[in-house]
């Protein structure tokens, strides 16, 4: 499933008058393919994620999700397609409180009930591909912590591991490894392009890092809510 972006443009109340988040932006993303977007602080990066994820409707612009021209959707409807295609990772991911590492992973599965791929299936099943992602994610012996007893790093990557829960067609990513260390961020950048190989993903990850992109099928830079060229060290 491809994910495609056209001509996006956005733009917030900003006092009197708006301020252009997204100016004529185009994405085309092909399935099992990554991108990587890059841009400085306030370029638009998160705008365009949220876009993609069709959390926010642009003031101008397509997104249209195989095939699905997503405008043409009700919030329902696109809700059910996040919910059934999506796989969203915020800097901030929003865990609860109350569950554990393990149960948050789960609840992906268990609220969908009828998820894609592995996600399906008894209770066992879905506890032990919960248990498989938060080891491949490096949390093996964290799975009983609640949120409070994580570090951010830590916390991040249950939000990875539950974003990959429903095996997504479309996985979206805000900067995966900004509370990671070296060797931890590399390991999620190379789970998340192999991941999107093997199960044909249509991958966009937004990233400061610079100097690990070489995962990346594409890297775009953003400049001011417009697409540059992206010069990569
Ligand atoms: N809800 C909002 N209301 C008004 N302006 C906003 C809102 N969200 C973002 N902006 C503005 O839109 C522009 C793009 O913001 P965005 O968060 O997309 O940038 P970014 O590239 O992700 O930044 P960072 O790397 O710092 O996270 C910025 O000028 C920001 O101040």
């Amino acid at each position: 499933m491809s994910l495609t972006l056209e001509d996006i443009t956005l733009t917030y109340a900003d006092g009197e008058g708006r301020l252009t988040a997204l100016d004529g932006v185009g994405l085309d993303v092909p399935a099992g393919t990554l991108t990587a977007v890059v841009g400085p602080s306030g370029s638009g990066k998160s705008s365009l994620l949220a876009v993609a994820a069709t959390l926010v409707t642009p003031d101008r612009g397509r997104v249209v999700v195989g095939g699905t021209e997503t405008g043409a959707l009700s919030a329902a409807e696109r809700a059910e397609l996040r919910r059934r295609r999506m796989g969203i990772v915020f800097q901030q991911p929003n865990l609860l409180a109350s569950l554990t590492a393990l149960e948050q992973v789960e609840l992906m599965a268990r609220i969908d009930g009828r998820g894609r791929g592995r996600g399906r299936g008894r209770s066992g099943e879905v506890r032990e591909r919960a248990r498989e992602l938060l080891d491949t994610v490096g949390l093996a012996g964290l799975a009983h912590r609640r949120p409070h007893q994580l570090s951010g790093g830590q916390r991040q990557r249950v939000g990875i591991a539950r974003a990959l829960m429903n095996e997504p067609a479309v996985l979206l990513v805000d900067e995966p490894t900004s509370a990671l260390d070296h060797e931890r961020g590399a390991a999620v950048l190379e789970l998340l392009g192999r991941l999107t190989r093997e199960w044909g993903t249509a991958t966009v990850l937004v990233t400061h890092d610079r100097e690990r992109l070489s995962f990346a099928d594409r890297v775009v830079e953003l400049v001011d809510g417009r697409v540059g060229v992206a010069s990569v060290s």
